[in-house]
């Protein structure tokens, strides 16, 4: 069904695109197609669906199925993203060197699709900020990247003037900036609603904010890659090439393929990308890459006379470390009861972290710890440094993974008493903890499937359901 847009939109659209306005409106009529992102480090990439070309990582579905109801989308095995937005990646791979450990901060990051990408991308060996403003959807975001299960993350709550102390800190800076949404009236009509050419300029003017007030956390020659979802040149050109203006950056040109049908601008010599739906499978988007050619240097960070992280003791490492993979590569701290793996590489850093920023999860949470009674906690379950043998399993069965999901009572019979990991596909979803006659279910309330199963659960509808590697 076409869609109703505003005439102001409608006029300059058909100026910025001429002969191709008919199709971008035809485009915006169709369906928006579904796409996901495989974790690699929890299962294996399907066959037989297309490929979204410019990332290694991203598939094409036919339909959009119902992902709630796929147990491996709570472990953590997908993420369901727009296409488009995959373009991280060639951004990416195409200005940094991946091998290298690398500091990056996802600076407006929730609901955590590029997180997640990220974090997919760079070595182990580097660290990730993943930071969102807004309180609620920090939380989203710390539970996106609990289910990823990459231990090298840490997610902050903080306003981007507030990342001033950390100069020099980043190699990389991604900014997604919050925009006008152009790029989603398709998939969100009310983004229709909520657009106004004052929202643009808003906007425009919020993004140079945002741009000036992390700048100083990104160290020379380190790479800024700027995105929105919208087709304005106010939000996107303009933007960098005014940051250009401001301070020292040149601009990064980034191979492409045509037959990805991606359209190229340049604004006072700035290069930018920009997806169109009647080109690019995918909604509207804008990317650009320039490195930083001046500034402070990298500030030098000393160990804290006053530490915020604190070691756990050598009994409480004793009882967890060897649930991890590597036990060697992390630094088990202690707040409160909660016993944290934290990558041991980057401990100085996080100390800085810890200390200028509001942390609302970070690492791996490893397990509550009382005297020598130790639960271990929802993110190990669905961590990728999980050791195999650390826990004995339960391989469940679809119906038994949505129940588990759901919080309902399920029943491990092959397990021994104790905790139990439960897992589907080989996925880790949760604890279960296994009594004489009964399981109780550790599965985090906050978390859990809320829709009834009823429907879900008759044969004939478990047989239909989309479960990915199962098309
Ligand atoms: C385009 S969305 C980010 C999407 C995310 N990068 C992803 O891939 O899932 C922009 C984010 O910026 C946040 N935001 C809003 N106002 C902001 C501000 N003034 N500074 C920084 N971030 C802001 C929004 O809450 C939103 O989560």
């Amino acid at each position: 069904m076409p869609v109703q847009l505003p005439s102001s939109f409608q006029n300059r659209m058909q100026t910025q695109l001429g002969a191709d306005f008919a199709a971008f409106t035809a485009a915006l009529g169709q369906a928006s197609p579904t796409s996901i992102r495989v974790n690699t480090g929890k299962a294996d990439l399907p066959s037989g669906l297309p490929e979204v070309p410019w990332t290694q990582t991203g598939f094409y579905l036919p339909t959009r199925p119902s992902f709630t109801l796929d147990p491996l989308f709570h472990g953590g095995a997908y993420y369901v993203q727009e296409a488009s937005s995959m373009f991280l990646e060639q951004a990416l791979r195409q200005s940094v060197d991946l091998e290298e450990p690398l500091a990056v901060l996802d600076l407006c990051g929730a609901p955590g699709g590029k997180s997640t990408h990220l974090a997919s991308l760079l070595s182990p060996e580097s660290l990730l900020v993943s930071n969102e403003v807004i309180r609620a959807r920090a939380g989203i975001l710390a539970e996106n990247i609990q289910k990823w299960g990459s231990g090298n993350v840490v997610v902050t709550n903080n306003d981007p003037s507030h990342f001033q102390s950390l100069t020099g800190f980043f190699d990389v800076l991604v900014v997604d900036a919050p925009c006008s949404g152009e790029g989603m009236f398709r998939k969100d009509p009310d983004a229709i609603q909520e657009w106004s050419e004052a929202n643009v300029k808003l906007c425009s003017e919020r993004q140079r904010r945002i741009l000036m007030d992390v700048w100083d956390c990104l160290k020379p020659g380190g790479v800024l890659i700027y995105s929105t979802c919208t087709y304005n040149a106010e939000e996107n050109e303009e933007n960098l090439a005014w940051l250009a203006q401001q301070q020292d950056v040149e601009t990064i040109a980034l191979e492409l393929q045509p037959s990805w049908q991606v359209t190229q601008t340049q604004e006072q010599g700035m290069h930018g990308y920009r997806f169109y739906p009647h080109k690019t499978q995918g909604e509207g988007f804008f990317l650009a890459v320039v490195r930083k050619t001046g500034g402070d240097e990298a500030g030098k960070y000393r160990k804290s006379k006053r530490p915020y992280l604190v070691s756990a003791s050598k009994q409480e490492k004793a009882l967890v470390q060897n649930w991890l993979k590597e036990p060697k590569d992390w630094e088990i701290v202690k707040h409160q009861d909660t016993l944290r793996a934290l990558p041991a590489a980057w401990m100085l850093e996080l100390e800085q972290v810890y200390e200028k920023l509001r942390v609302v999860y970070g690492g791996i949470e490893l397990a509550e710890a009382v005297k020598n009674n130790v639960k271990p906690l929802p993110a190990l379950a669905l961590s990728q440094h999980l050791a195999p043998d650390a826990f004995p399993r339960a391989e469940v069965d679809l119906a038994t993974a949505l129940k588990f999901l759901h919080r309902e009572d399920v029943s491990l019979e092959e397990a021994a008493n104790g905790w139990v990991l439960v897992q589907f596909n080989g996925v880790g979803l949760g604890w279960g903890k296994k009594l004489q006659n009964r399981v109780n279910n550790h599965y985090p309330k906050e978390w859990r499937i809320r829709m009834s199963l009823d429907e879900a659960l008759q044969p004939e509808n478990l047989a239909k359901q989309f479960v990915l590697g199962r098309v």
